[in-house]
């Protein structure tokens, strides 16, 4: 048996499976109008050979990211608990990139949403919830190297009434990565996803809509340890004339909807994030104090759900959890949601704007 293969299912971290310590490069793509300028700069080359140990890390991360979500696809089916499904996947996460406190592991919640929800729903423990035939699920996970984080997402439908509602946010998403690079304008890209989502028009359930890109949702900068850093990225026309930079991370993520194509919060919360830009706060109530230690031993400035608190023993901490939420040191993210009996689906990719070319870091051979 070669020991450099992956098994089915997998168990061999990826680190076993490239000895050289280099991970595979992602999608290249050149800029536009770059006219090998950037292509065949030795300075440009030389200030990337400086990024290798970072571009390796994320590479790694990006690999675990397609094994994770390549063995997933296989097994996800109508009838399972949602609860067992994020399971699993965040255990094979941990085994392939060889979980390692805030060096190596998962970087946020397992996104598992359901139809009219658009994102951040992910099981309470507990829940009774079961993957259906006619569900719309985007499964939208993080993987993480030092606080490289990849970001990526795709959207499962069993029926294949839906396959036009998912082609339309691939479409929209790949184009989306076209647009951006070194110079783009954030506002030049919401408006050539816009075009493409919404040339698309399904019929669902006997009625036709025409395919909306959600206008109150976008994609985002990404930097160490902090999954939404700097800039967003409109997904519709009127955004900002701001342009993107060299040597920035981007996740490109579209989202499309036969529903009002806005997002409301709503349903229980399970995501949580410590806000990046709060320091230490000393806190007086010992319950808050004792929660805050564990999320930042734990988690750091990473995303984290109430499974995870769950899992590492912590109990009774809800009130804890509030305190903190109401002194500005952690941010709730609740579940956004369409309109009920809506679909919407989801396409996400990590994009890094190297000095030589545009590398769509979580490509894989399935999106
Ligand atoms: O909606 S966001 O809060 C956002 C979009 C633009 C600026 S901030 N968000 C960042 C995030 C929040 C919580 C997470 F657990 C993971 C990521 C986008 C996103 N959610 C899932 N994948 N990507
Ligand atoms: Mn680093
Ligand atoms: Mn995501
Ligand atoms: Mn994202």
């Amino acid at each position: 048996k070669n020991p450099l293969q992956q098994t089915d299912p997998p168990s061999v971290p990826v680190d076993e499976l490239f000895p050289s310590g280099d991970f595979p490069e992602g999608e290249i793509q050149q800029y536009k109008d770059d006219n090998l300028y950037r292509t065949t700069s030795e300075e440009k080359r030389e200030m990337e050979r400086l990024q290798k140990p970072m571009y390796n890390s994320i590479r790694r991360a990006a690999e675990v990211h397609r094994q994770v979500r390549k063995y997933m696809r296989s097994i996800v089916m109508p009838g399972m608990l949602m609860v067992e499904l994020c399971e699993t996947l965040e255990n094979l996460v941990r085994k392939l990139i060889k979980e390692n406190g805030l060096q190596a592991g998962i970087a946020f919640p397992t996104g598992c949403s359901l139809n009219w929800v658009a994102a951040h729903w992910t099981p309470n423990s507990g829940d009774k919830t079961v993957l259906q035939y006619d569900d719309v699920m985007k499964l939208d996970f993080g993987t993480h190297i030092d606080g490289h984080i990849v970001d990526s997402a795709f959207t499962v439908a069993f029926n294949p009434m839906f396959n036009p509602l998912l082609q339309a946010t691939r479409d929209a998403t790949n184009t989306g990565i076209k647009e951006a690079g070194i110079d783009a304008r954030l506002c030049d890209v919401g408006v050539a996803i816009q075009e493409v989502m919404e040339s698309y028009e399904v019929e669902i359930n006997g009625k036709v809509f025409q395919v909306k890109s959600v206008r109150n949702l976008n994609g985002h900068g990404i930097g160490p340890y902090q999954i939404h850093y700097g800039k967003s990225v409109p997904i519709v026309k009127g955004g900002e004339q701001t342009k993107m930079e060299e040597g920035e991370f981007y996740a490109i993520e579209t989202f499309g909807s036969t529903g009002k194509g806005f997002v409301r919060e709503d349903l229980e919360c399970s995501h949580y994030m410590k806000n990046f830009d709060v320091g230490h706060v000393p806190l007086r109530v010992a319950k808050a104090r004792q929660l805050l230690t564990t999320i930042n031993n734990n988690f750091g400035t990473l995303t984290f759900c109430r499974r995870y608190l769950d899992r590492i023993g912590e109990t009774k901490y809800l009130m804890a959890l509030k305190n903190l939420c109401d002194a500005g040191i952690v941010q709730p993210y609740p579940p956004v949601c369409d309109v009920r009996g809506s679909y919407v689906s989801q396409f996400e990719h990590t994009i890094l704007l190297r000095p030589t070319c545009k590398e769509v870091i979580s490509r894989g051979d399935d999106y």
